[in-house]
Formats: C-alpha cells, sequence, structure tokens
C-alpha cells in the first residue's frame, strides 16, 4: 500500500501535474494580502496559510476545493485539529487492555464521531466521482488515481473502496496540517529574526529580482531559504514524536535493552534542542547549515523532522515543494510587521501539543507589498 501511494500519488511526475494549481492557489493568497497590504490592515496570517493548504489539498485530492460546511458544520480546520488531538492523546487502554472497553478517557468516542464525519464525506465524494467519471480531466486527483487502481484490480493485494478511502483520508490528514503548520513556524521565526529576514529578501532579490513573483523552478537556487526551512524544522518538528514505531526484533540502542513488538517513541522534538548535538541549540541561526552536508531526508539523524527509514514520510518531496514556495513567496512579496507596535522580540512562539505541533497563539502580521508590479 505504501508502495503504492509513492509511486501512484506522491512521485515527481505527480507533484509536477500540480504545479499549476499551486502557482494559482498560491497566487490567489498573494493577491488578497497585497489588498490588506494597500490599508494597512492586520491579517490572521495563520488562517490565511491554513485555509490555502486546505484548498490544495483538496484540489490534489478530491480535485475540487470545498467549504468549510460540507465536511461538517465544524468545518476542516477544526476536524483535522480534533483528530490530531485525539491521536496524540496517550490512551490508557493502550497500556492496560482491560481498561480500554471503558473508555475512560471518552477517546475512543471522539474517534468514532470524526470517523463517521469523515467516512460520510468521502463516500459523498467517491459517489461525485463515479457519476462523473466520463468527464476527461487533464489531471487525474487522487480519487480518480485510486479508483482507476481498484477497478483494474492490479494491485496486488486486497483493494476496495474502503482501502481507497483509507488512503483518501491519509493524504488529506498527512498533508493538511504539516506544510501550513511548518509555514507558520518559519514565518514567525523570520518575523522574531529581522536580519535572517533580510537576508534571505536579499537572496531572493539576488536570484528573481523585484520585477516578477517567485516560480517553483527558482526554489533550487535558493540556498539561504533550505538553510531556513533546516532550521525552522530543526526548533518546530511539526510532528515532535514522529509516529510511534514497534521494534519488530530484540534489540539494545545505546545501552538500554528493547524487546521485541514495544510501543518506541522517538523525541525528535528533544534531538534537535540537544546542546550535545547542536551549538547553542536554543538560538535560530540558519548559518550553522553553510557548508554541511546535513539534510532532510533521514541520513542524518540529529535532524528527522520527516522521520526516517521504511516508515518515513513518503510526502517529504511534496511537503518540502509547498513550503519553500509559499515562505518564498510570503518574503519576496512583501515586508512583515508586528502589529499594535509588537517587537519582533516578544513574538510569543509557545507551543500548542498534538500529534501535529502548532503555535499557541495565531500570528497576526502586517503585511507591505515589496515588488515593482
Ligand atoms: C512539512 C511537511 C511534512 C512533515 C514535516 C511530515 C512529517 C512526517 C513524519 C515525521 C512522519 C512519521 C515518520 C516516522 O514516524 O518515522 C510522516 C509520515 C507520513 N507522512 Fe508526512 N510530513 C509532511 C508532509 C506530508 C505530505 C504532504 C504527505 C502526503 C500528502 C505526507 C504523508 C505521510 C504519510 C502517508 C505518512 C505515513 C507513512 C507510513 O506510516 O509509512 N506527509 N510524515
Amino acid at each position: 500500500m505504501r508502495k503504492l501511494c509513492t509511486l501512484e500519488l506522491l512521485s515527481n511526475l505527480k507533484i509536477n501535474q500540480f504545479q499549476s494549481m499551486r502557482r494559482t492557489e498560491v497566487g490567489l493568497l498573494i493577491s488578497s494580502l497585497k489588498g490588506a497590504s494597500k490599508i494597512g490592515e492586520i491579517v490572521d496570517v495563520s488562517d490565511k496559510i491554513a485555509s490555502l493548504n486546505v484548498d490544495i489539498t483538496c484540489l490534489m485530492v478530491f480535485g475540487k476545493k470545498y467549504a468549510d460546511k460540507d465536511l461538517d458544520e465544524k468545518g476542516f480546520k477544526a476536524m483535522v485539529k480534533e483528530t490530531a488531538e485525539v491521536a496524540a492523546v496517550p490512551n490508557l487502554g493502550d497500556y492496560f487492555p482491560y481498561l480500554g472497553v471503558l473508555d475512560l478517557q471518552g477517546l475512543t468516542a471522539r474517534m468514532k464521531t470524526v470517523a463517521k464525519v469523515f467516512d460520510d464525506f468521502l463516500e459523498k465524494i467517491i459517489d461525485e466521482h463515479v457519476r462523473n467519471k466520463e468527464d476527461h480531466k487533464q489531471t487525474k486527483d487522487f480519487v480518480d488515481t485510486m479508483m482507476a487502481i481498484m477497478e483494474s484490480g492490479d494491485a496486488e493485494f486486497e483493494f476496495d473502496r474502503r482501502h481507497v478511502k483509507a488512503v483518501l483520508l491519509d493524504m488529506f490528514l498527512a498533508g493538511m496540517d504539516t506544510s501550513s503548520t511548518t509555514v507558520e513556524w518559519v514565518l514567525s521565526e523570520l518575523i522574531k529574526h529581522p536580519q535572517v529576514m533580510k537576508k534571505l529578501q536579499k537572496e531572493l532579490e539576488d536570484v528573481i529580482g523585484l520585477d516578477r513573483m517567485v516560480e517553483e523552478s527558482d526554489l533550487d537556487n535558493l540556498e539561504y531559504l533550505n538553510m531556513v526551512i533546516k532550521e525552522a524544522l530543526r526548533l518546530h518538528p511539526v510532528a515532535p514524536l514522529l509516529i510511534p514505531h514497534a521494534s519488530m526484533e530484540d534489540c539494545v540502542v545505546d545501552g538500554f535493552h528493547i524487546p521485541k513488538a514495544s510501543r518506541v517513541i522517538v523525541n525528535i522534538w528533544a534531538i534537535g534542542r540537544d546542546p550535545k548535538v547542536w551549538d547553542e541549540a536554543e538560538k535560530f541561526q540558519p548559518e550553522r547549515f553553510l557548508g554541511s552536508d546535513i539534510d532532510l531526508r533521514g541520513r542524518n539523524f540529529q535532524l528527522i523532522p520527516f522521520g526516517s527509514g521504511r516508515r518515513g514520510c513518503p510526502g517529504l518531496q511534496l511537503g518540502l515543494v509547498i513550503i519553500r514556495f509559499l515562505v518564498a513567496q510570503l518574503v519576496h512579496c512583501f515586508d512583515w510587521e508586528l502589529p499594535n507596535g509588537m517587537l519582533p522580540s516578544d513574538l510569543n512562539m509557545d507551543e500548542y501539543f498534538g500529534l501535529v505541533t502548532t503555535r499557541a497563539e495565531r500570528l497576526m502580521a502586517i503585511p507591505t507589498y515589496r515588488l515593482h508590479k
């Protein structure tokens, strides 16, 4: 199943097919921020980024944008937040199975409610795709791709409508919060460190100039941008405990005996701030990656925001394209100021813990447009 997703949904070819969609959607965000810039409006940046990511994810997975009310009266962001929260809370039933049936924390009940909402929504979307099957779309969304595999019978394992729904939900949840939360953290760190912001803007000016907007094809030429993103992911890995793993064999790690079938939780948040590994670990200093070959692909265990190995994130490439493109646009097109004369150093960086760890407070800021056109 994982191989199928990697090859059919998250390959470079598939990522590139959605490039013009991302360009259009990010363009819409920039236009709306430009409007805010004209009147000096304070913008809820967290909300703007999250909404953009809901749209990008819906278009890629389901083929069209959905309004909040299409999911449930609570809406997408609230339901995704609820899912991440329920999934992250330690469940007593996992540790004392005889307590599981009692559901003392009410987690099973909450999970069932969330599952029903998503299931109804996915059933509706699949039915729509079946009805409109004859439409000849230029780019197949994830539902089309999964349904085609199901109908062809080519999968070498059981693959029916239940599996299609499971993959769609996985892709939707995994892709939604992670990229937008990372962009929020990167932008927060940049606003908090104006000298880093200036240096990144200078790179963007040198490579792109001020007469046109950034394109995805520019991203490989933006070295400092990559360093900034690595540094933000070191301090703010959005999945601070990765996803729980299980040891397949008895093993010894760093002198600790880990019996087969133990639940293993890797605290990458702590690794990212470990003073034994990083100089001045608490400081935001993208320059630490200058000339270093540490990358984000899971080879360097001191920096594994996407996990590592066979269960590492298969959406890494897609996630990085979205983050790099969006951060580059936001920083290239605008200067950012905090509201009510707040100093950058006073920006609150508290975290709100969940499977995905977000900012505790929304990021509010005033954009000023800085391109020539
Ligand atoms: C900033 C963006 C992202 C970050 C930081 C991130 C991070 C992670 C992490 C830490 C894991 C767990 C790895 C482990 O436990 O070893 C994971 C798993 C996963 N990610 Fe991502 N991810 C991002 C974006 C995406 C996107 C865009 C998608 C797809 C649309 C995606 C799909 C998945 C899936 C399906 C898994 C489960 C893989 C498995 O269990 O085998 N991720 N991700």
